[in-house]
């Protein structure tokens, strides 16, 4: 057997029971190195069989299995990234939930062009009914808002594109961007965005690309007080300032993901949002 990558169901079945009843890797590297495996090929067999293990814990606990995410391109700890046309400042990180912020991703007149953009077509935020696939006006969200389609005008080609770089993520799976407007008082209150697959609507929904897995909230202007963006599970904000955004991925539509985020109510001045949502596969 001495260098075959290949393991037989039986010796499959042995390291993941090593693995079950709590062996650390190298107890069970061992018994495959004493047989003749290569090291390599040994680290590969048990690294297979504890794929296996997770996955089927995950099954056995009902979790929706996990997709790939959006993630920023060469993050690496640079202070810096180019992403296409500009280069954005990376301010801080969590792993888990998983937040980045960013600081100069929009310029200044960027975000007025945006606001302007939005403002003749707001109308009070709907939020997607779960029970239908629909959308419907929210007590939890006191936002009014609007949808543009994706690449309607040259401005938000030239945004979308660099978010696409930034992301690494392709420019088709973005949904349109929403434009989001807070006057004093007004907030969303803490919520996931993946839609939640027990839910009747979720059909309808993930025809349309599958799930969301990650959101970046881009801030349009900077309110005087209020208005950051939480993350009740982590304890953690990121305050609303101009050209600034908050990214955040979710691997899974669950909460194990930390992703509960919300808008915390603008107490001074107004706030104003440009949110763009990452699908699994191209939105259509
Ligand atoms: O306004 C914010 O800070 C959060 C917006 C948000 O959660 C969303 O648009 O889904
Ligand atoms: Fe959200």
């Amino acid at each position: 057997m001495a260098g075959q990558a290949r393991i037989d169901d039986a010796l499959e079945r042995w390291i993941f029971e090593q693995v079950r009843a709590g062996s650390p890797p190298e107890a069970v590297l061992k018994p495959l190195l004493d047989r003749g495996w290569q090291e390599q090929a040994a680290i590969d067999a048990v690294e297979h069989a504890l794929r296996g293990f997770v996955e089927q814990r995950e099954r056995e606990d009902g979790l929706p299995p996990a997709s790939r995410v959006p993630a920023p391109l060469g993050l690496n700890d640079a202070s810096s990234l180019r992403a296409g046309d500009r280069e954005v400042r990376v301010v801080s990180q969590l792993r888990h939930p998983r937040v980045i912020a960013f600081a100069n991703v929009l310029s200044d007149d960027e975000c007025d062009a945006l606001v302007e953009m939005a403002r003749p077509r707001l109308s009070r935020s709907a939020t997607v009914n779960m029970a239908t696939g629909g959308d419907e006006v929210h007590v939890g969200r006191t936002s009014q808002g609007t949808c543009f389609a994706r690449g309607a005008n040259a401005l938000l080609q030239r945004v979308e594109d660099r978010l696409s770089r930034l992301l690494d993520w392709p420019l088709e799976n973005g949904e349109g961007m929403q434009v989001l407007r807070y006057g004093v008082g007004a907030e969303y209150k803490p919520h996931h965005d993946y839609f939640d697959p027990a839910q009747p609507g979720a059909g309808v929904l993930l025809e349309r690309g599958g799930q969301r897995v990650a959101s970046l909230v881009m801030y349009l202007n900077t309110p005087s007080r209020g208005g950051a963006t939480t993350f009740p599970e982590a304890g953690f904000e990121v305050a609303a300032v101009k050209g600034n955004a908050v990214f955040f991925s979710y691997d899974r539509p669950h909460p194990m993901t930390l992703s509960l985020h919300g808008g915390a109510p603008v107490l001074e001045g107004e706030k104003w949002v440009a949110t763009k949502w990452l699908r699994e596969r191209a939105h259509r």
